[in-house]
């Protein structure tokens, strides 16, 4: 492979999100770079509900090739029914063709200049004087690549970072258990709205029902049950909530996969070497979400180890502008996220019906105060939360 007969200025290993948006902006910056991907064909496995934020945001047409669905907000559905209806902001956005999206997003990448190796597992760093030996094998055969910066963009599975002495590992608790069946024939309340169902359930988590054009993503997320995902997923198909909606569905794939939803890393930068999406943790603790995320920090990780380059300085010191930037946007929010998911994970079905009685059809005309005062009253049990969000 010619691609890997060579030194770079940045390697990037993953060629997600967060990889192919890093790479692309660290080439487009003029670094020499080269983006790594161990599967044969990026975008696959799918392991995705497919929901992305507003495309333009990142100045990427929303092409046919990849859209399969407008979403214009969501129904957040309480054990009993009640729905409660969330439009724009960031429920505003796209249901993608995960594997044409990613490969578009690569392709983008090897435009700007980037050299790509598919079928390339690496296998291990060394650090070296300035930079990293890294180690691939593509094929069968062992390639050792030189490179002044790695980008570890390994995704939920990520050990590039911890070679590098750099990631907490993270408990079973942290990791959501995803199964998800894409489905045609199904019935959803609005074709352009998502629905996400909580409770008993889906244990610590939620079941969701995603637009995909003539299909469907009809998935779940939980955290630490007693029964596997896919169980109270199949159980969910028969459930009174959806009833005749699901009747004549007939599933055309199925996927699993983990969901890092512990909050965010705190060190993604050492010499040489900075850390990004998944593999950082950069996914909303609350949803789950991490596409957004990924190529936002993608792309900080990119445009920093460009810069660092052309001042030729790859130090931790130099690097850290990186992880300077993606806290200063993200950092709060995450762990604003972390501390909601964490409430809602205690919430009963009676809780969650009584927030959900509550809550009048405008939200916008809300007063938070008089609001918190009428859920209380429905259910006391409730005032330990409100303390703790204080
Ligand atoms: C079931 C499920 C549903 C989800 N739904 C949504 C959703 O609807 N919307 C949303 O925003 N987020 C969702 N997420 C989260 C989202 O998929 C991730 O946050 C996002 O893919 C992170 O992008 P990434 O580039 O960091 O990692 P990934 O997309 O995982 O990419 C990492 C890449 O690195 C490659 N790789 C790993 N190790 C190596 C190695 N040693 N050598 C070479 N290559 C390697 C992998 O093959 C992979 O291609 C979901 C997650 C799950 C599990």
């Amino acid at each position: 492979m010619r691609a890997l007969n060579n030194s770079y200025d940045v390697v990037v290993v993953g060629a997600g999100p967060a990889g192919s948006m890093a790479s692309y902006n660290a080439s487009k910056n003029g670094a020499k770079t080269l983006l790594l991907e161990k599967s044969q064909e990026i975008g696959t496995p799918v392991r995705c509900a497919e929901a992305v934020p507003r495309l333009e945001d990142f100045g990427i047409n929303p092409d046919p090739s990849f859209v399969r669905s407008y979403i214009k907000g969501g129904y957040l559905i309480a054990p009993n029914g009640k729905q409660v209806v969330v439009k724009g902001g960031k429920t505003d956005g796209y249901v993608v063709e995960r594997k044409v999206f990613d490969k578009y997003l690569a392709i983008r990448s090897g435009q700007a200049g980037t050299q790509i190796a598919v079928k390339s597992r690496v296998t291990g760093i060394e650090k070296t004087d300035d930079g990293y030996n890294v180690f691939v094998n593509y094929l069968g055969d062992e390639y050792i690549v030189k490179t002044k910066i790695v980008i570890a963009a390994d995704g939920v599975e990520s050990n590039i970072a911890e070679y590098a002495g750099l990631k907490s590992k993270k408990s079973h608790k942290e990791i959501c258990s995803c199964a998800e069946y894409e489905m045609t024939n199904v019935k959803l309340l609005d074709n352009e709205m998502m629905e996400f169902y909580f409770g008993d359930i889906c244990p610590k988590g939620y079941i969701w029902l995603f637009p995909k054009g003539d299909t469907v993503n009809v998935g779940i997320g939980i955290i630490d049950s007693k029964k596997r995902a896919i169980d109270y997923l199949d159980e969910f198909l028969t459930n009174p909530l959806v009833k005749g909606r699901l009747d004549n569905a007939v599933p055309v794939e199925f996927k699993v996969g983990g969901d890092p939803v512990g909050g965010p890393i705190e060190k993604t930068v050492a010499d040489n070497i900075m850390v990004v999406g998944d593999a950082a943790g950069h996914v909303s603790p609350l949803t789950g979400g991490g596409i957004g995320l990924s190529m936002s920090c993608g792309l900080m990780a990119g445009d920093v180890a460009a810069q660092s380059i052309k001042a030729e300085d790859h130090s931790r010191e130099f690097l850290s502008a990186y992880e300077k930037r993606w806290k200063e946007k993200y950092y709060k929010p995450l762990m604003k996220d972390l501390k909601y998911k964490t409430i809602l994970q205690k919430l009963s079905d009676e809780e969650l019906n009584a927030i959900a009685d509550s809550i009048p059809e405008n939200l916008e005309e809300v007063d938070v105060g008089k609001l918190a005062v009428k859920i209380v009253a429905k259910a006391p049990s409730l005032l330990r939360h409100f303390k703790e969000l204080i």
